[in-house]
């Protein structure tokens, strides 16, 4: 099959999305044999400003192989283009014949978005009441679509580098939206704050930071961008996807120096804990795994509707 970013927006559910989620980031975090998924191979195009990234997996357990192929280019301000391109392709890993060729641009923003509201579950204050998204472009929206969804907040800011794009972004928002003319004003008194930025040098700093706040840092894919500062990094507790994915790609984890608490995945299984009460950062980078498990539901859900 051929599935479209529209139709696989119909077709996958957040609820379901996130308890798979779960279980695959459970599973990757015990390294049992049944799970393969290398780091992302990276092909920088620095003549073109971007890198085109390959993410297989296989799942064995479920019997799902996946690769996922993302361009990703920083864009000038105000293109058209979008910075992040995607395909997935499912096989039969039976045979190895593709069954499926889908966009990728949702499966990627809706899993990322799933993958931190996991985090924020886990890590934000209990009763949260102020979530701040720093960007406003496709993760942004992306997050608001799942935290909103998933959690309940009394107020949501929006800081953007662009005050219009930041406007355009609370206007389309399913509910109210505070746009704030300052990183600093926005992240003030926030319990969750969500970086979803092209910025390679940092724009958050700890010393705006409310202690105990949560951090999803979605941005930063890159061994030498930046969207935290180094008191952030180390003052916090730092979770991470990947430790693996962390050491080769986060420029905020290599560039400051902090130590990686645990990951995602062994909170989850509880072998390592969730420092609720401290202030903690998730840095996320994305992993093929989120990518199988996404288009295992979309192909499933599709399927069952023939
Ligand atoms: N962790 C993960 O699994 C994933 C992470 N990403 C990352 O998320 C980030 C956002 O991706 P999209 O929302 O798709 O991009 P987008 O292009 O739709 O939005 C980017 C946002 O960042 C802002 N921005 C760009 N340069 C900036 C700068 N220097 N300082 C402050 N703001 C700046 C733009 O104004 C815009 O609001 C990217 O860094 C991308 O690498 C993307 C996919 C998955
Ligand atoms: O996980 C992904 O997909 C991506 N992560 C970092 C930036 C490009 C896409």
């Amino acid at each position: 099959i051929k599935t479209t970013d529209t139709e696989i927006a119909q077709l996958l559910d957040v609820a379901e999305l996130i308890s798979r989620l779960e279980a695959v980031m459970g599973e990757f975090s015990q390294r049992g044999a049944g799970l393969v998924q290398p780091v992302r191979s990276v092909v920088p195009l620095q003549k073109h400003g971007g890198f085109l990234g390959l993410m297989p997996a296989y799942l064995a357990h479920e019997d799902i192989l996946c690769t996922k192929m993302v361009a990703f280019y920083q864009r000038e301000q105000g293109s058209s283009l979008p910075t992040t391109q995607a395909t997935v392709l499912l096989f039969d890993p039976v045979s190895g014949v593709v069954s499926a060729v889908m966009d990728g641009e949702v499966i990627t923003a809706r899993r990322t978005a799933a993958v931190s509201a996991i985090s924020a579950k886990l890590l934000m204050p209990r009763h949260a009441e102020i979530l701040c998204l720093l960007g406003s472009g496709h993760q942004a929206v992306s997050h608001y679509e799942v935290f909103t969804q998933a959690f309940t907040f009394k107020e949501v800011r929006v800081w953007s580098r662009s005050k219009e794009r930041a406007e355009e972004f609370a206007r389309a928002a399913g509910g109210p939206v505070t746009v704030c003319p300052s990183v600093k004003e926005a992240v003030e008194g926030a319990d969750v704050i969500v970086t979803a930025t092209n910025a390679s040098e940092p724009l958050l700093f700890g010393k705006w930071v409310k202690s105990g706040a949560h951090v999803a840092a979605v941005g930063a894919c890159r061994p030498d961008w930046r969207e935290l500062d180094d008191d952030l990094m180390r003052d916090a507790v730092v979770y991470v996807d990947s430790r693996e994915g962390a050491a080769a790609e986060s420029g905020d984890v290599i560039l400051s120096g902090a130590e990686v608490f645990a990951e995602l995945g062994e909170m989850i299984n509880g072998s390592m804990p969730a420092q609720r009460d401290k202030t903690t950062v998730f840095k996320s980078l994305g992993m093929g795994i989120q990518d199988a498990v996404s288009a295992k539901l979309v192909y499933d859900k599709w399927k069952s509707q023939q």
